[in-house]
């Protein structure tokens, strides 16, 4: 299995049976969507800077995003399948020419 996928199964075992006091994903959970939002948010300010200043850190924030990303979308009831679908939905159509025909 993909380590992502792995990270995603980890991420909803935790959200369905996990307590806080011994994950931190079943922490996020428990605080609720708003909190898991604004891990996001923060994460990808992190990702913006670590680009511009200090890019020897931008893979290791990239994954911190990206795992919150994860979290926030099992709090929503999506995943992985649901992204994936989408960018599937998107192969081959120009960003220039989707903005163009919107
Ligand atoms: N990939 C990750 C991962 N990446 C980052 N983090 C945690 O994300 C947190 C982010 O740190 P911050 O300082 O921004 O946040 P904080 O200060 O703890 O939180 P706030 O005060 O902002 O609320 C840290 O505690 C990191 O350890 C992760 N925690 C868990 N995982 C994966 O999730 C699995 C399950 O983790 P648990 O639920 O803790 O068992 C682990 O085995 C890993 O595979």
């Amino acid at each position: 299995m993909d380590p992502l996928d792995r990270l995603e199964a980890t991420i909803r075992a935790r959200r369905d049976a996990a307590e806080p006091g011994s994950s931190y994903v079943a922490s996020l959970f428990a605080k609720g969507r708003p909190k898991i939002a604004q891990k996001v948010g923060e994460e990808a300010t992190e990702t913006v800077i670590a680009a511009l200043a200090e890019p020897d850190k931008l893979a290791s924030e990239a994954a911190d995003l990206v795992f919150h990303l994860l979290v926030l979308l099992a709090d929503a009831g999506l995943g992985l399948d649901d992204v994936r679908a989408e960018l599937a939905r998107r192969e081959g159509v120009s960003g220039h020419d989707e903005k163009a025909s919107r």
